[in-house]
């Protein structure tokens, strides 16, 4: 019997009826798969292994977002005795990280739900072929889940329990996957995906794209996504599949869109690179099989499918390498050997690597091809896109991202400025002394300002005086509250009049109000010498900028 991966080992029943067995009944669990990790987290943080004598210390990776609710809002930047600003710094953000206890290596027994149960960790040592005749030696861990009883209800309930407290608090995250690693890959891990990220969900109301399109982009896929649909595909014999496909120019929403769309939707992104070089179509196949029922398969850069692939003339050019040597050193039988292994061995990767076009067009649309999924494609350049790559049940949606038009720089300015209060403050222990961040000394006022009032041109630090003694300085100050009423929407379409329009993307025009995100005054009143820097820097296709 199988549970997604994981082998339920069932004792035969007992002859004598009405007698609990106690043989005992056993799940086995893969590290490859995401179990293993629901169950060692369950474990570490829900169910204490009290009796356990022996546990593992790990190190949780943490990722910024948590860090963000734990401890940020604890962190101040302090100003010493002499004036130096001591920056925040995390050299000991390992030091307080908490080490996460899990069971070790072996058995632990232990009760849950009034069911006795006993859990086996091990790790074997697994031989790897590197090809050319190479070894590696690996380790694989596994656990072994048992209990004794009549049945594996209570395994299935712990596991199902486990995977819920894993995945609690998840609502409001973002789960990003990607294929597992080479090496992974190569020990039992084929076709299975990694959790490499979760992120906050991103409001649909921070992509800025034409509203129609962003609203038929929803529509098609809330559509597609109803439990209903599924069986209307079914009686017609359509396959239950859709594509979309996120085309134009680099920075222009691509991936920001299909971010928003999974957090509408609740659905995990599955991202797959095309350029990553060691994976090959029979592993894309596998990952595809594995897909969860309802998910985004994000396929980024589409237009390199089958283009660097099966390139003939570099394995000719292998191959008359391995000749030329074979002139060069006749001499040398060694050599001769090891350069035309070399040059077989070379070649023959060639010819794993990667997908070709045909391969991709068969995982999407074959067997392998999961229904359900929710396909999106982006490319920079639709016009090198095979027809066949494109055409109906393959894409079935296409929407166009372009450079930024005056309405939608207008939009990411005024999102850019939303009133959003910045915590960044100096803590200054020795008022009398604040220094400007260019290295000059300031003297604080005599008495408070507010750090909202009289805001000091971005370049220079200002102080506060506080009670305590201490000072707090700013640097760059959040000019909005300084704002009248309307007057965001004045400077925002002045600013979008001097952007020209459909020339930058909406990147491009975002990373330079983030360089000038406290104060929307300066953006307008630099944007000119900006535009005119970038227009020539387009025009002479340099990549350094002039103006930032
Ligand atoms: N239409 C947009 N609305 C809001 N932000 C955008 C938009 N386009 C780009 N950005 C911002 O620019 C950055 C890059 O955007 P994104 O990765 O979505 O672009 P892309 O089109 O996928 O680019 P590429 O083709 O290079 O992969 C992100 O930080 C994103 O917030």
């Amino acid at each position: 019997m199988k549970i997604k991966g994981t082998r339920v080992r069932i004792a035969p029943r007992d002859r004598q009826q009405g007698t609990p067995s106690l043989s005992p009944r056993g799940v086995d669990l893969e590290c490859t798969d995401e179990i293993h990790e629901h169950l060692i987290q369950f474990l570490a943080h829900q169910y204490k292994l009290s009796s356990s004598r022996r546990l593992m210390a790990e190190t949780p990776s943490t990722s910024a977002w948590q860090l963000d609710s734990e401890d940020t809002e604890a962190m101040e930047t302090t100003v010493d005795a002499d004036g130096n600003i001591k920056w925040l710094n995390f050299s000991n953000q390992k030091a307080k990280s908490r080490p996460r206890f899990t069971p070790a290596l072996g058995a632990h027994n232990f009760w849950y739900d009034k069911t006795y149960f006993q859990l086996r960790r091990r790790q074997d040592s697994v031989f790897d072929a590197l090809g050319g005749g190479r070894m590696n030696f690996n380790s694989k861990e596994s656990l072994t889940l048992s209990c004794f009883g009549r049945s594996t209800q209570p395994i299935k309930k712990l596991i199902q329990n486990a995977k819920g407290h894993y995945h609690s608090g998840y609502k409001a995250k973002t789960m990003v996957k990607r294929p597992a690693s080479k090496e992974m890959r190569r020990y039992g891990g084929r076709g299975v995906w990694l959790r490499v990220a979760e992120r906050p969900c991103r409001p649909m109301k921070t992509v800025v794209l034409d509203e129609e399109r962003k609203m038929d982009v929803l529509f098609d896929i809330n559509e597609y996504l109803n439990p209903a649909t599924a069986r209307w595909y079914a009686n017609r014999g359509i396959p239950y599949r859709r594509g979309y496909l996120f085309y134009g120019p680099p920075g222009t929403g691509k991936t920001s869109l299909t971010f928003a769309l999974a957090g509408v939707f609740g659905l995990d992104i599955h991202v797959v690179s095309l350029l990553e070089p060691t994976l090959t179509e029979e592993e894309l196949g596998m990952l595809f099989t594995n897909l969860p029922a309802r998910c985004i398969v994000l396929l980024e850069d589409i237009d390199t499918a089958g283009l660097i692939r099966n390139d003939p003339v570099k394995s000719e050019e292998l191959k008359s390498n391995g000749k030329a040597s074979d002139i060069k050193n006749d001499f040398n039988v060694v050599d001769l050997t090891k350069a035309l292994k070399k040059a077989n061995q070379q070649s023959e990767e060639d010819r794993q690597k990667g997908i070709s076009l045909s391969g991709l067009l068969n995982i999407i649309d074959g067997v392998a091809s999961h229904e359900g999924r929710v396909l999106v494609m982006t490319t920079n350049h639709p016009e090198k896109l095979d027809e066949a790559l494109i055409r109906p049940g393959r894409v079935d949606h296409q929407v166009g991202f372009t450079n930024a038009t005056q309405t939608q720089t207008k939009e990411l300015f005024e999102r850019m400025y939303m009133n959003d209060r910045s915590r960044t403050k100096l803590v200054v222990s020795n008022p009398e002394k604040v220094p400007a961040v260019n290295g000059s000394v300031l003297t604080p006022p005599p008495t408070p300002i507010s750090m909202q009032s009289n805001g000091a041109a971005g370049g220079s630090a200002k102080s506060e005086k506080l009670a305590n003694g201490h000072a707090i300085i700013t640097r760059g100050e959040n000019h909005l509250d300084e704002l009248k009423e309307g007057e965001l929407d004045e400077i925002a379409s002045q600013f979008a009049e001097k952007v020209p329009n459909d020339l930058f993307s909406p990147a491009e025009i975002q990373g330079f109000l983030l360089k000038r995100k406290k104060d929307p005054k300066k953006a307008l009143a630099e944007v000119d010498a900006w535009v005119d820097a970038m227009v020539e820097q387009k025009e002479n296709g340099r990549r350094l900028m002039k103006v930032q």
